[in-house]
């Protein structure tokens, strides 16, 4: 396989570590928040699907597209989960990753395979580095990942592609889609305020960018000021928006959502009107699903109940210490950084660990199967010695464009609400160094980390836990002492303080941190 022109090829340099290092060098030194960023010469794009060929292909393919503040990547898995019960060839792309880039392009809901990953990849790369120069830089990062993933479904030949915004929509690298079958708009609320604009119009407005002339499009539930751009950009471009509603639990056949959270229904809702539209649309449909309020096909429950998203409101085990003591260690994680999700969040951790808590004392061999009970079902004695034994920990990463103010305030005040609060706070900085540690090793303590966001994210933390009447968590630490720079080593500091086992290799990482999981709680016992 070509290495392309890097020419960096060393021995020990596998080939996938070679693509990840030529991927690496499209991410830009300019900041986010550059205003010019917005928008930046999106023509560019049409040059690069010239160069890859892709014009024809994209308009020719089944495609839903997705945009929204949250649920974007939720709803799109539980979209393509139901499109793949009902027995087509799906493709879906979504962002961000957590551990390894091919997560964010799934072939029939698996991740793409190495092999095809790489053979694709350069086919790319490649072409594009003999195509581009002065007039025409090589396309940043997100859109090269976009045009990976066009060619990908073009080459595949999937029956469906399901797209989920990168940022915003209008200017969304996606948004080269001219003809999709139907677009979604998950729930809006306030993040990258930086390039999208201020209040939740203009927010939606931005977000309406992906709606195309005479394209049905549904939303969820939405805040006046948001439906009210949402209608009005609508209206503009004849799309018949909806707004769909939440799922009905009672439709799963007494069987749970693949994921978890209250905010899911909604998230799944709005996936079932988005097949629903792509199957009559695409002439698949025999009967309309969407008439269908007292139940629901087979397989839509099928993918409903068995899609899965990783870090998303998901719950880990520590590996290491799990065979020895099971519900010892727990991760519990989710990449919420806005402040609506903040919240859903805070209270899914808060239900989650009590549910398990009553798991762990009733049933054995738990930790693997995590069933969700109501709140209300646990006992009050369960809860006085759960709350006795069990710390919860936060370890949380939040990059400097947000507002922590915004986001801190509201996951403490959401998990004080359900009875828990934090006995340690660890604010780490968004390095990690996943994909290069070795099995038994630590990862290298050479690189400084400047560690003052982390210090104001403390100090704003401890300000609010003293305004906090009757809270109990005096103790927040602030884990920076400079050979603990980076999330892997705090988990390993945490392990081994805690006197459990020995550091090994972590289970749980991520190479760009600050996109991917911005919060870990666990709990010990
Ligand atoms: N409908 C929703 N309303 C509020 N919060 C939500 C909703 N759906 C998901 N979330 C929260 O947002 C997190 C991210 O969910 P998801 O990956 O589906 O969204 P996304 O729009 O793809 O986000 P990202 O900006 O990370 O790409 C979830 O873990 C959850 O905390
Ligand atoms: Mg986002
Ligand atoms: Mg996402």
């Amino acid at each position: 396989m070509s290495g392309g022109d890097n020419g960096s090829s060393k021995l020990d340099v596998s080939p996938y570590d070679e693509a990840m290092e030529a991927l690496s060098s499209l991410i830009t030194k300019r900041s986010r928040a550059d205003k010019s960023n917005k928008g930046d010469r999106f023509d560019l794009l049409f040059d690069y699907l010239k160069i890859l060929e892709l014009d024809e292909s994209i308009s020719q393919m089944k495609i839903i597209h997705v945009a929204g503040t949250k649920g974007k990547g939720s709803t799109c898995t539980f979209t393509e989960a139901i499109l793949r019960n009902c027995g087509f060839h799906t493709g879906l792309f979504t962002s961000p990753h957590l551990i390894d880039v091919r997560e964010r392009f799934r072939l029939d809901g698996a991740n793409i395979c190495e092999e095809k990953f790489l053979a694709y990849f350069w086919w790319c790369y490649d072409r594009l580095k003999e195509n581009t120069g002065d007039e025409i830089p090589m396309p940043t990062y997100f859109r090269f990942l976009a045009l990976l993933a066009f060619k990908i479904f073009a080459a595949e030949q999937v029956d469906v592609a399901i797209l989920e915004v990168g940022l915003g929509g209008k200017f969304d690298a996606t948004n080269v889609v001219q003809t999709p079958v139907v677009c979604g708009i998950t729930s809006l609320g306030y993040d990258h305020m930086e390039i999208l604009g201020n209040t939740l119009g203009e927010i939606a407005g931005e977000k309406a960018g992906i709606f195309k002339l005479g394209v049905p499009a549904f939303t969820v539930p939405q805040p006046d000021e948001a439906m009210r751009v949402l209608e009005a950009k609508a209206s503009q471009l004849h799309v018949h928006l909806q707004v769909a509603a939440p799922l009905d639990a009672n439709l799963l056949n007494g069987l749970h959502l693949g994921l978890d959270g209250e905010h899911q229904y909604l998230n799944a809702g709005l996936a079932v009107a988005l097949c629903s539209t792509w199957l009559q649309r695409t002439g698949h449909l025999e009967v309309n699903y969407l008439q269908q309020t007292t139940s629901l096909p087979q397989q839509f429950i099928e993918g409903l109940t068995t899609a899965a998203l990783q870090g998303r409101a998901q719950v880990v085990p520590d590996r290491y210490i799990e065979s020895e003591s099971p519900g010892n260690l727990v991760f519990y994680l989710d990449g919420a950084h806005s402040p609506e999700s903040m919240e859903v969040c805070a209270k899914w951790f808060s239900l989650a660990i009590k549910d398990d808590y009553q798991q762990l004392n009733t049933v054995s061999n738990l930790v693997h199967e995590h069933k969700r009970v109501s709140v209300e079902s646990v006992q009050m004695d369960q809860h006085e010695t759960f709350k006795k034994n069990s710390t919860q920990i936060l370890l949380f990463n939040c990059m400097s464009v947000r507002d922590p103010q915004l986001l801190l305030p509201r996951l403490m005040n959401a998990c004080a609400s359900h009875g828990v609060h934090f006995k340690k706070a660890l604010f780490v900085p968004n390095t990690s160094v996943y994909y290069k540690v070795g099995s038994n090793a630590l990862p290298s303590s050479d690189t400084q980390v400047d560690l003052s966001w982390q210090l104001t994210l403390q100090r704003l933390w401890e300000n609010l836990i003293h305004g906090q009447k009757g809270s109990n968590t005096k103790n927040t630490d602030l884990i920076c002492e400079e050979d603990i720079n980076c999330t892997e080593k705090v988990l390993g500091f945490v392990r081994t303080a805690r006197c459990f086992l020995h550091f090994r290799q972590l289970s749980i990482g991520s190479e760009r941190m600050s996109e991917n999981i911005n919060l870990f709680a666990f709990r010990s016992l």
